[in-house]
């Protein structure tokens, strides 16, 4: 066995081992992650049997099913990456010593073996220093490969020892080559990453953070977090994360179920507005189809703030005062309801502030008992259910429901504003500019709502009246990636969501790119409906080499935003800005150049160049991915600009960065992001002059 080095971090940590201790020390820990391989497995098959015996012992199907589905989990949770250790550091107490791992393993009378990350005890691993020990005499990271340990590095806190970011197998861990999906961190979670991680379930938190400084990693692991503290409470409720895209989502799928937590609806906006959901009220079924696309100007007006309160004020508008008594015949008698207690009844009910829907009813029902009320004096009896709902469903009592606090649905609304210049211009008066009004309605209005093409943005307004009509499920977290690029309509539909939950808002308002990005984080919190949320930043960067920040951060001054800046934990890295002739056959050498090195390779152009240079590729043998081909054997990815954020690569090629600026309004901020992918080497071609700010 030829024992790797073991190479104190900093000099004074030379250790006093021999290498005889070393290879002793480390066949010791060998041995104990044997062990707790082997403890792993017994869990896993002991959850397995019970799963396999569940439906009998469970006593009825409800039960059944509820065992089922939590052994189910706990069999997921309990499966042995064998790629990974599963334990990645130990604490050393004056009494006492603890590895800390992926999950609890306990041996067979149920003496820890490894802690979960997440324990409390677990903290100290990521908080202790020489200045605030803990307790903590001695923590030890190993290394790894191939789901074997290959060293250890120790830190004597008692001994005034600290690596903080010097830490070897914290360095290796963060220039190691990336392939595939996205990876946890747990074993190198940083304290100022910590300190987000373990915030209370309470606290809703923004971070604000330059490119690779680990906002998602902080999002993603916060919900394990949580989900582990928290366990009953959140899967009732829900986690949910938020991302751009579906490149995206697919590119962090997997870090959750890594770390056990397989029950976590991960979506994008649009999903979120279109797909079917269940409520006290009625329910969406279906999902709302996207089939059409705005005008950049009219999206920006559909995706204001001020559309929340035309729809709140559209909807509002569909009630009116009562101006006529209801008669009803029940057999040989007529009850009726003035005018007068019917106006009383409706505007009751309009000032408690009910959801749309509620509010019908509830006036129903107001309706019925007074007749009931009628009936009880005269019968001296009280009429039973069937006679309640009968009243309630009778023609006099429908037809003033319909007239007075008519039935819609969130689409039918939303419709009716679109297509009806007229019902748009009572609602907007005040709020939109006749231009802006002009801008929403349909040139062609469809027939019905079921017949409209709508846009995404459209969905966006259908969700908010569905929020007015009825009150949507709520989360009990909610992580929301590339927050930036949040309109305050998109916010407003989160908010719906996380209503009775917390929030963990993460971005950059330097990488915002949508017509309508944030600018500034209060707002958005305000439309999130976390307004005192904290606003944190994070600075270090574990990402893109030190020289690749610096050309990057030339574009930060023209992006008009404030954000402090991050300093970059990798020296390494190369960087390298050519004058090509010809884009297509540059592309090509520099992808072969590529392919020399580990890792995986992304080719980043405008959007309407893609394609050609994934033909050009494989005009030359060299096959390409698609962003969202995330587990694809394939080392070369080529990228349209607008799909690439939050993903990275080792080694990444910009095409023509000036086409890229030019594609879009906030170009110079695309291509701030576009920059900011490499986790090694960043080489960019251009035969167009590289925009100013470069
Ligand atoms: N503590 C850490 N230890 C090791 N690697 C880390 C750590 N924190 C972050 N990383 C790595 O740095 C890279 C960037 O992290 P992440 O994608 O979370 O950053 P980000 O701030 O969301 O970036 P962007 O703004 O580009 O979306 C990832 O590969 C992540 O695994």
């Amino acid at each position: 066995m030829t024992l790797p080095a073991f190479d104190p971090p900093i000099e004074h940590a030379a250790t006093e081992h021999q290498p005889d201790d070393l290879d002793r020390e480390l066949a010791a820990e060998r041995a104990h992650l044997g062990a707790s391989r082997a403890a792993l497995r017994r869990m896993r098959e002991h959850a397995e049997a019970l799963f396999s015996t569940g439906q009998d012992v469970a006593g009825d199907a409800y039960a059944a099913e509820t065992l089922g589905r939590t052994l189910s989990r706990r069999v997921a949770e309990l499966a042995d990456d064998p790629n990974t250790p599963l334990f990645f550091g130990r604490l050393d107490f004056s009494d006492a010593s603890h590895h800390i791992g992926r999950r609890h393993v306990t041996d067979p009378v149920g003496e820890p073996m490894v802690l979960d990350w997440r324990a409390p005890l677990s903290r100290s691993f990521y908080r202790a220093s020489v200045r605030d020990p803990q307790g903590v005499h001695t923590r030890r990271r190993f290394g790894f490969g191939a789901g074997q340990l290959t060293s250890f590095e120790d830190e004597h806190l008692d001994r005034g020892e600290e690596y903080g970011t010097k830490s070897r197998i914290l360095t290796a861990e963060i220039e190691r080559p990336r392939v595939g999906p996205m990876r946890d961190i747990v074993a190198t979670i940083q304290p100022e990453q910590d300190e987000l991680v373990r915030a209370d379930l309470a606290d809703s938190i923004c971070v604000q953070g330059a490119p690779g400084t680990g906002k998602t990693a902080v999002g993603l692991h916060r919900a394990a977090y949580l989900l582990y503290l928290h366990r009953e409470r959140l899967r009732r409720s829900g986690v949910l994360v938020v991302g751009p895209n579906r490149a995206f989502l697919s590119y962090i799928s997997a870090v959750l179920p890594a770390l056990g937590e397989v029950e976590v609806t991960q979506a994008t906006v649009e999903d979120l507005v279109t797909s079917p959901y269940r409520s006290e009220g009625t329910t969406r079924s279906g999902t709302l189809a996207i089939r059409g696309t705005d005008q950049p100007a009219t999206a920006i007006v559909k995706h204001d703030a001020r559309m929340a309160e035309v729809l709140r004020r559209a909807l509002a508008g569909l009630i009116h005062d009562p101006e006529e008594p209801i008669t009803v015949s029940d057999g040989s008698f007529r009850w009726r309801v003035s005018t007068e207690a019917l106006r009383r009844v409706v505007e009751e009910a309009r000032r408690e502030g009910l959801p749309y829907a509620t509010g019908r009813e509830r006036v129903r029902a107001r309706v019925v008992s007074l007749l009931q009320r009628q009936a009880e004096a005269r019968r001296a009896e009280s009429p039973g259910e069937v006679w309640l709902r009968r009243m309630g469903r009778s023609k006099p009592v429908t037809e003033f429901l319909d007239r007075c606090w008519p039935a819609v649905t969130p689409d039918g609304l939303v419709h009716r504003l679109l297509a009806d210049p007229d019902a748009l211009a009572s609602a907007a008066v005040d709020l939109l500019t006749e231009a802006e009004q002009a801008l929403l309605t349909w040139p062609k209005p469809p027939r019905t709502a079921k017949a409209a093409k709508w846009s995404a943005a459209d969905a966006v307004l259908v969700d908010e009246a569905a929020g007015l009509v009825e009150r949507l499920p709520s989360f009990g977290h909610v992580v929301v990636d590339e927050a930036q690029d949040l309109s305050a309509m998109q916010c407003r539909a989160i908010a719906r969501r996380s209503e009775h939950g917390s929030i963990t808002l993460l971005g950059d308002l330097a990488q915002g790119t949508a017509p309508w990005a944030a600018t500034n984080w209060r707002e958005s919190l305000r439309h999130l409906g976390k307004p005192d949320a904290s606003v944190v930043p994070l600075t270090i960067g574990f990402r893109v080499p030190a020289a690749v920040v610096a050309f990057a951060n030339r574009l930060l001054p023209a992006l008009a935003v404030d954000v402090p800046p991050a300093e970059s934990l990798r020296r390494d890295g190369a960087l390298d800005i050519r004058t090509v002739t010809d884009l297509s056959a540059a592309t090509v050498t520099e992808v072969r150049a590529a392919l020399a090195h580990d890792g995986s390779i992304a080719v980043i152009a405008a959007d309407a160049e893609a394609d050609g240079l994934r033909a050009a590729l494989a005009g030359a043998g060299i096959a390409a991915a698609t962003a969202d081909e995330v587990e694809t054997a394939a080392r070369v990815t080529v990228v349209p600009a607008t799909l690439v954020k939050g993903l990275e690569y080792d080694h990444v090629i910009v095409v023509e960065p000036a086409r890229i600026v030019a594609a879009e309004p906030r170009g110079l901020n695309r291509l701030y992001v576009v920059l900011t992918r490499a986790v090694s080497r960043l080489a960019v071609l251009h035969t167009e002059p590289l925009p100013a700010p470069l």
